[in-house]
């Protein structure tokens, strides 16, 4: 029997649930889940989890549930740490603090399922002996309430190494390959190593950069976008060809069928709300400057126009700011007060 990996899976919620499930499925790892919202219930009952993939389970354990980020152990260290929160660039803690006390040095491989670009960068300057893995996830999935997982649309999976220039690269692709067979082991998921991290993640922000930000703005999930009055021709396509136009920028061609395939990848009907939305609707902080503020800005460094991303932009920012001024980040002057 080979040895379980020990994984320390961070952000119990829509896509880590499914990825627990995943990765525990045939007991080649050991894996413990932090929650936070959700941790009371699924401590106490587990996962009720209704999947495209999985069926429906009740009462679903991972081995064991955590409301805290455990100190990394030197007899037992974690072989993985995955990371599928939110990531909120602009509020504290950063990812690579908030998982800090559990990384091994030179061993733990940090894994990101998580969207947008140049996520990679903190946690390869905060970890410069340890491998950071690429999760590109197409998953449909949500959390109604705490615990209660539905997942519609099947988990794809891509995994590859970001290239950290203190490690081999034989070692990266090595972990990234290993990582894609403990994924897949249970034959429920379609879970594939690709090399072109920087391409994967370019062409899903096709998807993310536009339509995440569009249904939050608009209150509107991906069906309603594409049956609303001139929402696809006047809003959606140029976003997305900005995009388009970015990555080529940077020196990712991508298909030229890419805006049409992104608009089409979920069905109309099954009315999903791009994870941004459910963030919207459920009042959390959004994910906009990893999701939209970082290509936005890769793509006018180059010199590219992207008038529909920057509005876009800043209408994020401004949701953001409200909801920093509802949680105590931000105070206001008081009403009437001289204060600019
Ligand atoms: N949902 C989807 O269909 C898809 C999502 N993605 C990406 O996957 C990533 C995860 O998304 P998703 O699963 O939808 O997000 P969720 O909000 O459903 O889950 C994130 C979980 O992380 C928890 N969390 C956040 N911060 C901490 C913390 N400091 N300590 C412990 N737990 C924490 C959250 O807790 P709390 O409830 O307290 O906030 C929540 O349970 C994102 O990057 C998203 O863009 C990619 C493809 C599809
Ligand atoms: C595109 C989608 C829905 C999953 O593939 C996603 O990435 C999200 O909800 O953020």
């Amino acid at each position: 029997m080979p040895e379980k990996s020990l994984i320390l899976l961070v952000g119990g919620g829509a896509v880590g649930a499914v990825a627990a499930l995943n990765l525990q499925l045939i007991e080649q790892a050991e894996v413990t889940v932090v929650c936070r919202s959700n941790y009371a219930v699924v401590s106490q009952d587990g996962y009720r989890i209704e999947s495209c993939d999985h069926g429906n389970l009740s009462g679903w354990k991972a081995f064991a549930v955590l409301n805290h980020i455990p100190e990394a152990s030197s007899s037992q260290p974690f072989d993985y740490i995955v990371c599928v929160t939110k990531n909120i660039a602009d509020v504290p803690p950063s990812l690579a603090d908030l998982i800090r006390p559990a990384v091994t040095p030179g061993r733990t491989v940090v894994v990101l399922i998580q969207n947008g670009l140049n996520i990679e960068k903190p946690l390869i300057q905060a970890f410069p002996q340890n491998i950071v893995l690429s999760g590109v996830s197409l998953i449909g999935a949500n959390e109604p309430e705490p615990g209660h997982i539905v997942q519609d649309f099947p988990d794809t999976l891509y995994v590859g190494p970001f290239r950290n220039p203190n490690l081999k690269v034989e070692e990266e692709d090595a972990a990234a390959k290993q990582f894609v067979q403990l994924y897949s082991a249970g034959g429920k998921t379609q879970c594939s190593y690709i090399a072109d991290v920087g391409w994967t993640r370019w062409r899903k922000l096709v998807y993310n950069a536009c339509l995440n930000p569009i249904c939050a703005i608009t209150g509107l999930d991906t069906g309603r976008v594409r049956l609303a009055d001139g929402a696809v021709e006047g809003l959606v396509k140029p976003a997305m060809k900005e995009i388009v136009a970015a990555a080529k920028a940077s020196g990712y061609e991508l298909p030229a069928t890419v805006v049409d395939d992104m608009i089409n990848m979920d069905p109309l009907t099954m009315y999903l709300p791009p994870s941004m939305l459910s963030d919207t609707r459920k009042g959390n902080f959004i994910e906009y400057e990893n999701i939209l503020g970082e290509p936005l800005r890769e793509g006018e460094k180059l010199g590219v126009p992207m008038p529909t991303l920057r509005v876009l932009y800043h209408l994020c920012a401004a949701i953001q700011w409200k909801n920093k001024e509802v949680k105590g980040f931000v105070t206001v002057p008081p009403k009437g007060s001289s204060a600019e």
